[in-house]
């Protein structure tokens, strides 16, 4: 366990497994808080709304109903095609949040003070926070006006739900009220933040491996056709329950490069003591999940992309809920609410990348698993490739 001091409160960072697995989930309760002094974290929410989709026990439900299902399933992302240009935008202001992220951090220590020291700073995020403002309440509102029309029977019957429809129907238990728009804004931006970013980090990352490693990419292939036969276009969700070395290839990518090396800062309600250690009120504490990943006490050649690692075990307890072996996702109350989405994405994205296309390193390139720092870690030398049809 190290203690920095930096700002209002000591942070505290947790490498050992079953210190975290003892605060993560037998004293979840008084470790799953979100510091309330981060108003640069709360995804640049400039009037501080301390609000974040899982706070509320009902958003948190409705969320992760609403995610395991319906919202950004493979099948949907399909027909958003016809809304490129919408998509774009949205995804050019996110990107200016996540590159801004760790700019922005040093915000949150004494803001009293930043917003004296760093004016400009603050004023760069205000900006960026309207940016985000004039991209999403647009969509909102005409959400909100299909909503009304729908009840007034004005509206098409063609109705699929989204995300914004769950924000509008939602009331928050305690201050008994909606939402209003700045709180949807921040609730919409920290689900597009925190559900593409990673996901297509751990991908690239997935894919430099199997193109590095062509022997791993050949068995997969090679399980696939045994599932789907020759004459198939398209792997579909049914495949990808009967395919256990696809599920192990995606496991060993999240333990060898997680997205995100720490979790987002939790804080404790109360005095607590961990391993020895007192921890005040309030005090945050993070975990370090990538060092979790390669402990060689739990994984033999912990370095090594070895996808055989997960075959044979029965289905791999990702929660941690027994035992922390890796944490990609978060444990505990405050596990990522988009778990079983980012998994399937993976599994379907892989299994269709690698069924459609061969995967070759560029003549005389080696593929770099050298890391670098932005929102995640990402390669720092982004994947670059062959890819040529197969012919099944
Ligand atoms: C490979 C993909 C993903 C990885 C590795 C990942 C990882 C994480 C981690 C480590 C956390 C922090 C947990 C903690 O603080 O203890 C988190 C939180 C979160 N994730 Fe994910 N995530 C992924 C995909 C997604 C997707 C697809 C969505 C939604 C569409 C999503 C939505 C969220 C949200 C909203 C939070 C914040 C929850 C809260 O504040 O309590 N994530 N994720």
């Amino acid at each position: 366990m190290v203690t920095l001091h930096v700002g209002p409160f000591p942070s505290i960072f947790v490498f050992d497994r079953s210190l975290a697995h003892q605060a993560l989930i037998q004293n979840g309760s008084l470790f799953s808080d979100r510091p309330k002094s981060l108003p640069a974290n709360m995804i640049m929410d400039s009037n501080q709304h301390n609000i974040s989709a899982s706070s509320y026990g009902p958003t948190w439900r409705l969320f992760r109903r609403n995610l395991t299902s319906e919202i950004l399933h493979p099948s949907r992302i399909k027909s958003y095609s016809h809304a490129r240009k919408w998509i774009e935008e949205i995804g050019a202001v996110h990107r200016r949040v996540l590159y801004g992220f760790a700019r922005f951090d040093v915000l949150n220590f004494w803001p009293r003070v930043t917003k004296i020291l760093l004016r400009k700073r603050w004023d760069q995020l205000f900006q960026l926070r309207k940016e985000l403002e004039d991209a999403l309440i647009p969509l909102i509102r005409a959400r909100k006006k299909a909503k009304d029309d729908r009840l007034s029977n004005k509206g098409s019957d063609d109705y699929e739900l989204a995300y914004v429809d769950t924000l509008l129907d939602l009331e928050l238990p305690v201050e008994k009220r909606k939402l209003d728009e700045a709180e949807m804004v921040t609730l919409a931006s920290e689900f597009l933040n925190a559900g593409t970013d990673t996901t297509s980090t751990a991908l690239q990352w997935i894919m430099a491996n199997l193109v590095k490693y062509p022997y791993i990419q050949d068995r997969l292939f090679l399980e696939i056709k045994g599932v789907v036969g020759d004459n198939v276009e398209e792997i579909e969700e049914e495949d990808l329950q009967k395919m256990p070395y696809l599920k192990a290839v995606i496991l060993e990518g999240l333990r060898r490069h997680p997205p995100a090396h720490f979790v987002v800062p939790h804080c404790v309600t109360e005095d607590t003591v961990l391993g020895g250690y007192l921890i005040p009120k309030n005090g945050m504490i993070n975990f370090m999940v990538a060092d979790i990943g390669w402990d060689p006490k739990v994984w033999e050649d912990p370095r090594a992309f070895k996808p055989e690692r997960f075959i044979g075990e029965e289905v791999f307890d990702i929660t941690g809920s027994r035992e922390i072996k890796m944490m990609p996702f978060g444990v505990g109350r405050r596990i990522c609410p988009g778990l079983a989405l980012a998994l399937l994405h993976l599994e379907y994205f892989v299994a269709n990348l690698i069924w459609k296309y061969e995967w070759k390193a560029m003549d005389g390139d080696e593929i770099s698993l050298e890391e670098k720092h932005e929102f995640t870690i990402v390669m720092k030398t982004p994947l670059m490739a062959h890819i040529s049809p197969r012919k099944s």
